[in-house]
């Protein structure tokens, strides 16, 4: 059973160090908060949260997750972790999992960012082994609804948590590719998506132009809100300006459509059900008591 208290005796300064080390971070790169949230999102669909997103890739015997298509050149943020941990062994070694100290960095950012504050229970233990194939499988931005529900399902979450944590796209960048194919050619029919906004698709269209090397050129998830944490993310999608097709999606959606409007009225509600579905997707597939380890350096396993 995961417990608030888990390390309330053997590591009492551990929240303080992790907020610390989260705080700094975001001090020096606003993004980073956006980027710990995901970071965390990536490692619980793969394997669970069990830091296995955080394993180096070794030699042709060990291959981690990082350079895995949803992953290489696009999720941020190991070295924040890495140099918490570093922080959190000299505090109390060989105690506190890679796992626990992301889960409260997630935490901690979307804090900083303006989310609400949940309790996360701790006593996640760390995996010895990654899965690259799996981490393959991770959600695409051009993914029909029902194909990422079916994978939200898969890890025992519903489609209200679909709708909630893609609400975490309040916050962070997304490279042009991800949704270019909104901009020129929508389906084939070389005209843009006629639901994408139209001063937004200019401006879209401006800064992702229609040649190969702005691929990887960045553009706000939310672009009114960019660095906070707050339910614009649905007032967005209301206004046919959300950037992904898989956020559009949910407002058009009769599954969803409902729930992105009230969100986009009710700032308080979104906050409030944001943070449970995060207490629920950090519950994925987690090791405890004898299973996994107490991982000593975040990238190899001991
Ligand atoms: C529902 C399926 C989802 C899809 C298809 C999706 C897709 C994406 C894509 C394509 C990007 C931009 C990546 C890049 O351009 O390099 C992105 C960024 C981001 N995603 Fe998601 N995402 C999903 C769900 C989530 C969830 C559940 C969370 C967290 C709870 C999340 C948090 C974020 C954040 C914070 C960013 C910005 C990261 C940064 O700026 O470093 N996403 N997502
Ligand atoms: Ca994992
Ligand atoms: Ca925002």
């Amino acid at each position: 059973q995961l417990d608030y208290r888990f390390y309330d005796s053997t590591c009492p300064s551990l929240t303080g160090i992790v907020r610390y080390g989260v705080w700094s971070a975001i001090a020096n790169d606003t993004r980073m908060a956006a980027s710990l949230v995901r970071l965390h999102f990536h490692d619980c669909f793969v394997n669970g949260c069990d830091a296995s997103i955080l394993l180096d890739d070794i030699d042709s015997t060990f291959v981690g997750e990082k350079t895995a298509r949803a992953n290489q050149n696009s999720v941020r943020g190991y070295e924040v972790i890495d140099k918490i941990k570093a922080n959190v062994e000299k505090a109390c070694p060989s105690t506190v999992s890679c796992t626990d100290i992301l889960t409260l960095a997630a935490r901690e950012a979307a804090n900083i960012a303006g989310a609400s504050y949940w309790m996360v229970p701790l006593g996640r233990r760390d995996g010895r082994t990654a899965n690259k194939t799996a981490a393959n499988e991770l959600p695409s931005p051009f993914e029909s609804l029902d194909n990422i529900i079916a994978k939200f399902n898969a890890k025992g979450l519903d489609t209200k948590d679909v709708v909630v944590l893609s609400g975490a796209h309040t916050i962070g960048f997304a490279q042009c590719f991800t949704f270019k194919q909104r901009l020129f050619n929508f389906g084939g029919s070389r005209k843009p998506d006629p639901d994408l906004e139209a001063s937004l698709l200019k401006g879209l269209q401006t800064v992702c132009p229609d040649q190969v090397d702005s691929d990887t050129t960045l553009v706000p998830l939310d672009s009114v809100t960019t660095n906070r944490f707050d339910n614009s993310y649905y007032r967005n999608l209301v206004n046919s300006s959300g950037l992904l097709q898989s956020d559009h999606v949910l407002s058009t959606d009769n599954r969803t459509a409902s729930m992105v409007l009230s969100y986009s009225r009710y700032p308080y509600l979104f906050l409030k059900d944001f943070g449970a579905s995060m207490v629920k997707m950090a519950n994925i597939g987690v090791l405890m008591g004898q299973d996994g380890e107490i991982r000593e350096n975040c990238k190899v396993v001991n």
